[in-house]
């Protein structure tokens, strides 16, 4: 590991370098065709821009229950003045509607079709009686009644117009847009059947050491899995995993014990197929650093960053049964690992996935003072007062329960030790 320590932003900048043709080649990769109605279009992003090859709405509709009528005959209609009008054809959505007949009221549903020689609606609750009588659907005879209206409609009252939407040819989604819950509404609603999307970023994710159990023995159908004495459970693989997928990409996990050979010939065994290489753990300066030992070989650099947690940090191009693949190494403890994909992987992810890059930043005053290391930026966790101050928790990166119960991380900057009570500093939210 080389001694010489890198600012946070060198990192960031290092790992953009990387990933970036990565990026690019996905982006110009053909891309896959996703039903609309398939549950894994949801956050998908959008390959190309897409038009709608009809009118939205289709036809000239009802926004109301109640009367289609002509303007001109209730023109200056009011208490004083009503005007009664036999009624007409019914008209319900989905049915075609008859012809709208002179001085006539026809009874219509919301979103039926505008019947012919009506322009304007007037709800049913504005009429007298202001109920319904029995109607009957098209094709039944006419029930003979009327209808007494009090207030005028001025032509175009309650009526969606066709096309006001979204006119043919207009483009409902850009390309490179999430897709959204409100946007695949859009494009079913334009008829579309499926979605050309981007093709996500396969990750494989690699978690190492001896002292986690592998696979088989930390799967259990009981609720807690007993440990023997010097092992632990493995965080990192489930809480980068959905770090990783909530920014988009498609996860698949790894888990290795602590000798090179084996991760190597792992890796050269599963890594065909995926973009990415994310591994956790062994890269600091102990005698057993498996993912140094197995990755630097093959053209990863493994440096020290100036933050804690995270200072431990790896990158590079490695090359595994004759392919390049980029890899990103985090440190072992979990919240230097979480840190360190918050910093350097998920920002970019997000990007290519349609997200906000960045999650938007406040200033908060710290509830109480501390001190951090002169030399490293220093990310801590922290709980929102009642007051909006700060109150952070301890800064070691195995307090994993206290990450889970923070509310937001908060930036101490490199340059300064003290930091009094009611300090501004940078915060940022998490656990949303
Ligand atoms: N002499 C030095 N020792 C250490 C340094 C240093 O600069 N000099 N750096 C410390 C820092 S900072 C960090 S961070 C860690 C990083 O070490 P590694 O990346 O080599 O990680 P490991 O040693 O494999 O693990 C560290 C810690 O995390 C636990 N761990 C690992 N994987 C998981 C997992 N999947 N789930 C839960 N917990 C995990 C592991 O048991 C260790 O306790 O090095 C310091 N040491
Ligand atoms: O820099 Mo380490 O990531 O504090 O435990």
């Amino acid at each position: 590991m080389s001694t010489d320590r890198r600012l946070l932003e060198a990192h960031q900048e290092a790992v953009r370098s990387l990933l970036t043709p990565m990026f690019e080649s996905l982006r110009a990769t053909n891309p896959e065709c996703v039903s609309v109605h398939a549950s894994e279009l949801l956050g998908r992003v959008t390959a190309r821009e897409i038009t709608t090859a009809i009118p939205l709405p289709p036809f000239d509709n009802s926004q109301m229950d109640g009367y289609a009528v002509s303007s001109t005959d209730v023109a200056g209609a009011s208490p004083e003045h009503p005007v009664i009008l036999a009624l007409g054809y019914t008209t319900a959505a989905g049915d075609m509607p008859g012809a709208h007949m002179p001085r006539t009221a026809s009874p219509i549903m919301t979103g039926a079709i505008i019947p012919h020689g009506a322009d304007s609606v007037i709800p049913v609750e504005q009429t007298l009686p202001p109920k319904f009588p029995r109607l009957s659907r098209r094709g039944d005879p006419v029930p003979v009644g009327s209808v007494t209206v009090v207030s005028g409609a001025p032509s175009g009252q309650f009526v969606r117009r066709c096309g006001e939407d979204a006119a043919v040819g207009t483009p409902i989604l850009t390309a490179g847009v999430r897709l959204t819950p409100a946007r695949i509404g859009a494009l079913a609603a334009a008829g579309c059947t499926t979605v050309q999307v981007l093709p996500r970023v396969r990750v494989l994710l690699c978690s190492t050491g001896d002292e986690i159990p592998s696979g088989a023995e930390s799967r259990s159908s009981t609720a807690t899995v007993q440990l023997e004495l010097g092992k632990i459970h493995d965080a990192n693989t489930p809480m980068l995993a959905a770090a990783l997928r909530e920014a988009g990409a498609e996860v698949d996990t790894l888990r290795c014990g602590d000798q090179a050979a084996a991760l190597h010939a792992a890796l050269t065994a599963a890594s065909p197929g995926y973009d990415l290489i994310v591994t956790s753990g062994g890269i600091s300066a102990g005698a057993f650093e498996v993912v140094r030992e197995a990755l630097a070989p093959l053209g990863a650099e493994f440096m020290s960053v100036a933050m804690q947690p995270g200072g431990p940090q790896g990158l590079g191009e490695i090359t595994l049964a004759g392919s390049t693949i980029p890899v990103v190494s985090f440190p072992g403890n979990p919240v230097s690992a979480f840190i360190s994909a918050e910093c350097f992987v998920l920002p970019l992810l997000r990007e290519h996935a349609g997200l906000a890059s960045e999650r938007p930043r406040e200033q908060r005053q710290l509830a109480h003072d501390t001190k951090s290391p002169l030399d490293k930026l220093q990310v801590r966790r922290g709980r929102i007062e009642a007051d909006g101050r700060v109150t952070l928790s301890g800064p070691g990166s195995h307090l994993l329960s206290e990450l889970a119960a923070a509310d937001v991380l908060v930036q101490l900057p490199l340059g300064q030790d003290t930091f009094p009570e009611n300090t501004p500093v940078e915060t940022w939210r998490i656990n949303d």
